[in-house]
Order: structure tokens, then sequence, then C-alpha cells
């Protein structure tokens, strides 16, 4: 299944076509750090993952695009629409909200009766598919939500989530704690409900086979800036590593040094050097026509971040110096 569709990244990552949300400049002031200025667009129809360190503004993020947490700067619109002070009811029925934590207030009802209480809230509520998915994934429908596990109560908020019809659905780190075939029945849920409806779904996580299982898109924060956003399948293919065998001549070392997408370069004792870079091509073509040996291996999901945050980093000194 490919639900990748047609995204144009602008010049400044925002103000895109095909986009759910679009940030622009958007800051928010934390304990420790600022989160933002942040310009960015979510595309319409697909899953996003956002992923990070922890502390970095993820959670931040989502509380500001569900307008728990205004911003103290920019501008977000949602739907083509952006909102002066309280998000208006008709716009807060298009978003849905999972997160690790789900709220103590609905602990002493039932599935079935806090799902009646949010029905209300969301006109479009499906209480079909509902039941359908509370059956399919096992939740108990007469027990106090307080009293079934928290695997048991996640498949409940997602299935009442999903329910609700939401346009956008916002998922704060929903897996945290499940045990595996909770996880697995997670990950199934969220497929089936990206396939039945335009939906779009933005998720906050720290597992990489959740991001390898679900997403469409990546979008990473780093100390509070978004550093970008790309296709997962084109992520696993940006960086690669690239040993090189040792180099005599100092002409030859240096056409390398230059070859273009270089982001870490490692010499090592024995004479080869560790190349990290985002053109192993040129930089292989480049060795191979001096006679000099190479290797290229794909990069693991954490090598791949911290790549990414390098190349960010680089990309915006260089921008500081024009
Ligand atoms: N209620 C709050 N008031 C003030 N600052 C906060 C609050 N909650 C979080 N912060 C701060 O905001 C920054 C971003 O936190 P946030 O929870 O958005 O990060 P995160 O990326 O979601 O982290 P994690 O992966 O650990 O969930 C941190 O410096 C944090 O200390």
């Amino acid at each position: 299944m490919n639900r990748t569709i047609a995204y144009d990244i602008q010049e400044h990552g925002h103000a895109a076509k095909d986009s759910v949300i679009v940030l622009k400049n958007v800051s928010k002031e934390r304990r420790q750090h600022t989160v933002g200025p942040l310009n960015w667009s979510l595309p319409r129809g697909c899953i996003t993952a956002l992923v990070g360190e922890n502390g970095t503004g993820k959670s931040t993020l989502l509380h500001m695009l569900l307008r728990t947490l205004y911003p103290d700067s920019g501008e977000i619109s949602w739907f083509g629409q952006t909102v002066q002070g309280e998000m208006p009811l008709a716009l807060r029925q298009q978003i849905a909200y999972v997160s690790e934590n789900p709220s103590r207030e609905e602990d002493r009802m039932t599935a079935r009766k806090a799902a009646a209480f949010r029905s209300y809230w969301y006109p479009n509520w499906d209480e079909q598919q509902f039941e359908q998915l509370l059956q399919t994934f096992d939740v108990p429908t007469d027990a106090q939500l307080s009293k079934i596990s928290k695997g048991q109560r996640q498949k409940f908020e997602l299935a009442a989530a999903i329910a609700a019809k939401p346009r956008l659905l916002l998922l704060d780190e929903p897996s945290s704690g499940l045990d595996p075939f909770a996880w697995k029945d997670m990950i199934i849920m969220l497929n089936q409900a990206m396939e039945q409806e335009e939906l779009t779904i933005l998720i906050t996580t720290h597992r990489m086979e959740e991001v390898k299982r679900l997403a469409d898109y990546v979008v990473l924060m780093h100390q509070g800036q978004i550093c970008g956003m790309q296709e997962k399948d084109e992520l696993y293919q940006q960086w690669k590593e690239v040993w090189i065998n040792p180099v005599q001549d100092m002409q030859t070392l240096s056409w390398l040094q230059e070859c273009p997408g270089i982001i870490e370069w490692d010499d090592k004792p024995d004479g080869s050097v560790r190349i990290l870079t985002s053109d192993a091509q040129i930089l292989q073509q480049t060795a191979e026509e001096s006679g000099i040996v190479t290797q290229v291996h794909g990069l693991e999901w954490e090598e791949l971040l911290s790549c990414w945050v390098k190349d960010y980093h680089l990309k915006r000194d260089r921008e500081a110096r024009l």
C-alpha cells in the first residue's frame, strides 16, 4: 500500500498544497528552551511520524495543533483556516487526539458509556465501527475503563478516536508501554483506518518499528526546531556509510574530501577512512577512478537520525556564513 501523495514542499518547507496543517514561524517559549520558529506543513491523507529526542518539543507542537497551548508568535492554519483565540467547535470536531496517558475523566465509565459521551461531541460518530473495533481488538465493553489493562485502554482510546471520524488524528506516543500483541493491534487498527476514509495521522514515537510499519513521511525535531520532513523510504536511502582503503596520494585525498554530501570524515589508525555522506555514489566513483577500494553500507535508524541532525546543522552554518 502506498498512501504517499504528490507533496510539494516549497523552498522553506511550508505553504505546501494538499496540507492539512500549515505552520508559519510558530514559536513557543518553554521551561528550558524555545520550541520554534517552526515552518512546516502536514501532508493530507498520509501518516507522518514526528520523531526526535526527549524534550525537543513534539508534545508542545501537538498541543499547539490541538489549541490546548497557544503559540507566542506565528500562525497555524487547520484545513486552510486560521484561528484567533479558542478553536471553533466545528474545527475541533474534525480533530481527534490520543495521548500516552489517557485522561482520568472517563476512568469510572465503561467503554460504551464513554463512547456515548464522546458521540455528543463528534457529529459523525460511527457507532457500528466503534463496536466492531472493540470486538475485533478484544476490548471489554462493560468494565470501568480504570479497571481494564493499559493495552486494552489504549485500544479503546484508538477505537474511539477512529470512530469519531476525524479528518486529523493526533497521536502522542500511543504505543508507550504496550506489549507486542497490543502494539500489533494498534498498527493494524491505524492502517485499517487509513484504508477506509481520508484521514491524516500525525504520530509522535520513539519506536523505529512503528515508523517502519506506519509512516509515509518522517519529520525530525531537534532542540525545538524542525530539521525537515522526508518520505520514509527516501530517508532510509538518504545517508550511507562509505569505507575507503588507505589513500597515499594527497591530490586524490583532497578530491575525495571535496566530494559533495560528506557530513563526517573519520580517519582510522590503519589509514582507512569511514565517511558518512548523502552522495555515496559520487564518492565511490571518485575513489574507484583512482583505484581506491570502497565499501558502502546502509545505516541503522539511530545513525540516520544523527546524520539528519548533523546535515541540518551543517546547512544552517553554511547559510549563516553566506
Ligand atoms: N507544562 C510545561 N510547562 C513548561 N514547559 C514545559 C511543559 N511541558 C514540557 N515543557 C518543556 O518544553 C520542552 C519540550 O517538551 P515536550 O514535552 O514538548 O518534548 P517532547 O519532544 O514531547 O519530549 P518526549 O519525547 O520526552 O515526550 C521541554 O524543555 C520541557 O521541559
